[in-house]
């Protein structure tokens, strides 16, 4: 009978439909009682020998399952409507939220488990407020109404019937507190599996390239046999939750069976009231044992609460309270002031004192050695994080001022790694921008250098990629989140080694198209290799999370400072690269 805040609140969504429900549920319930009692009158006309009202009686009883079958699947119809629009709601709720929350969430979350919540469990939410919540409103409410019944008809039998009754409903809830913590631990365990498979699905590759598949089916075993382990106890539990309920439900009717025979043998009471007693009796426990089957169907639902609510409920990084639309009429300029953030629990800053300025309508490049502080600067600006202290400021205004939708609508931003969709070229392409026309995307993507491949391809814009475009090359994919971002048309486009895995000479047309195609945004270029930032109007050499110098590639190279080094470390690379 647990009803956790986070399912009475699932629940909320459709009050109506489940109240309809409800009550249907209450009235099938009510049929059994009204067949139980035309059978018991049925019968004690028989034992009188009086069969005049015999085949009236049959009709009504025949009515009445006619009437129950068609109530039931009305019942179902609107149970399930009400199911579904509260998985509905619930899980457009949770991807609202995870899209607040930003990558910032999924650094501290496993995707996997995120995903059993998002799926299973709002599963389970929608069997417990659709079929368990309706059962068990009719079971605390019906049956105390054929004892009232029983008590008129019948007040001996109640002695037998009440401590049974009240056993089935509330000996099970001593083992509540019980239960609920190890159905925690199950879910737990199922939500870290699941996570465990889809980062072994993912990751197979790299698995494979060390040679540790082996090693990782051992630990999925001993994971899938942890899981075992908890259901056994989940069940171990549960079962003796059931078994208390059987226990009160087949004493009580007993108990009411014996005391019909003792009232007929004594002649106390009529032969209709020994029916009455002997059918009602059964009845009264029949809504129990309902409850007892729908317990199954939503158990999942009162595991997955927890997670529900913790995901639910989550705090974003940063708070969404601008308002302003980031909507600037010419390309907007770029301030980093003073910025300082260190990561949560990190011992030091990622970036400190950063302050450098990407003009509008230009490009300006981010390089700096591996840790240098490149992406954080990116985080902060996406708001994906808040600097501690400083500012960072588009068209003179902070970014916590613009509201956050908006906001990163107005920078298209292409990393490293790009995803793409099980979907066609096309409907990739056009994620960013869905009205665009053909020829929107041949020019993006003729500027991202990937056009002829894709027209060399046997269905061109309609091929179907592979998962995450596992059908294409790194370069293509890389290429292709390029032309998507071009498409977006944002002011600000953000490129973070967007072209790392291009060939070097292809990397050089790519960044001359981009710069021609560009003009008229401001650009932002994070890049290893320096032939991708050389020509950028501007460039900002981080280490060490310091700006160490800002300027054009040759004074830079002439300053002889870490750029220096870093274009050293260049060419040296090259050299040494196989032929
Ligand atoms: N989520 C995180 N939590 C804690 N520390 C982090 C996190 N992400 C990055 N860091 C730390 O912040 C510093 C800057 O990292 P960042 O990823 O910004 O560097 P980068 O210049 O982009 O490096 P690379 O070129 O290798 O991608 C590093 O010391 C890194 O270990």
């Amino acid at each position: 009978m647990i009803v956790h805040p986070e399912l009475r609140r699932a629940a909320r969504r459709a009050r109506r439909p489940l109240l309809t429900a409800t009550l249907l549920q209450g009235t099938v319930t009510l049929t059994h009682l009204a067949q139980a009692a035309l059978l018991a009158v049925a019968l004690a006309d028989l034992a009188r020998g009086d069969t005049g009202r015999l085949p009236w009686l049959l009709a009504a009883v025949l009515a009445v399952v006619a009437a129950r079958a068609g109530l039931a699947l009305g019942q179902r119809r609107i149970a399930t409507r009400a199911g579904a629009r509260v998985r509905v709601a619930l899980r457009d709720e949770l991807l609202a939220h995870l899209g607040r929350l930003g990558p910032a969430h999924l650094s501290s979350a496993r995707a996997g488990a995120v995903r059993t919540t998002l799926v299973d469990g709002v599963e389970g939410v929608d069997a417990y407020v659709s079929r368990y919540l309706p059962q068990l409103l009719v079971t605390v409410t019906l049956p105390p109404l054929v004892l009232a019944v029983l008590a008129v008809v019948e007040p001996w039998a109640l002695p037998g019937l009440v401590p049974a009754l009240l056993l089935a409903l509330c000996g099970p809830r001593a083992w509540d507190r019980l239960l609920a913590a190890r159905g925690k631990e199950h879910w737990d365990t199922y939500e870290g599996l699941g996570a465990d498979y889809l980062e072994a699905l993912q990751g197979m590759p790299a698995l494979r390239a060390a040679g540790a598949v082996g090693r990782t089916r051992t630990r999925l075993e001993v994971r899938s046999a942890a899981l075992h382990r908890a259901t056994v106890a989940k069940l171990r539990v549960s079962l003796v939750d059931t078994g208390i309920t059987d226990l009160a439900v087949q004493g009580g009717t007993a108990a009411a069976a014996l005391l019909a025979c003792w009232s007929a043998a004594t002649g106390s009471t009529t032969a209709t009231g020994t029916y009455l007693v002997l059918l009602l009796a059964s009845e009264c426990f029949r809504p129990v044992r309902d409850l007892a089957r729908e317990w199954h169907a939503g158990y999942l639902g009162v595991s997955a609460a927890d997670g529900l609510a913790a995901l639910r409920t989550a705090e974003p990084a940063v708070r969404d309270t601008g308002t302003a639309p980031a909507r600037w009429a010419a390309p907007p300029e770029l301030r980093f002031e003073d910025v300082t953030f260190t990561y949560d629990g990190a011992q030091a800053p990622a970036v400190q004192g950063v302050s450098f300025t990407a003009a509008a309508g230009r490009t300006t490049a981010i390089v700096g050695p591996s840790g240098a502080g490149k992406s954080t600067l990116l985080a902060l600006l996406l708001r994906h994080h808040d600097p501690q202290q400083g500012r960072i400021t588009l068209d003179g205004r902070r970014t916590t001022e613009y509201a956050l939708d908006s906001l990163r609508q107005g920078i298209a931003v292409v990393s490293q790694e790009t995803y793409l969709f099980h979907a066609t070229i096309a409907d990739n392409l056009r994620l960013a921008r869905p009205d665009a026309t053909d020829d929107d995307l041949t020019r993006a993507t003729r500027v991202a250098g990937v056009h002829d491949e894709i027209a060399a391809l046997p269905d061109g814009y309609a091929t179907v990629l592979g998962e995450r475009g596992a059908t294409l090359s790194g370069g293509q994919r890389q290429r292709l989140a390029l032309a998507r971002a071009l498409l977006a048309d944002a002011p600000v486009l953000v490129l973070d080694e967007a072209t790392s895995s291009v060939d070097e000479r292809r990397e050089a047309d790519i960044v001359r198209e981009l710069s021609k195609a560009a003009s008229g945004r401001t650009v932002l270029v994070v890049a290893h290799r320096l032939a991708a930032v050389r020509h950028a109007d501007r460039i900002v050499v981080l280490d060490a999370g310091r700006v160490d110098a800002v300027g054009e590639h040759a004074v830079l190279v002439e300053a002889g400072s870490v750029y220096t080094r870093l274009v050293e470390a260049g060419h040296a690379h090259r050299e040494g690269a196989p032929a």
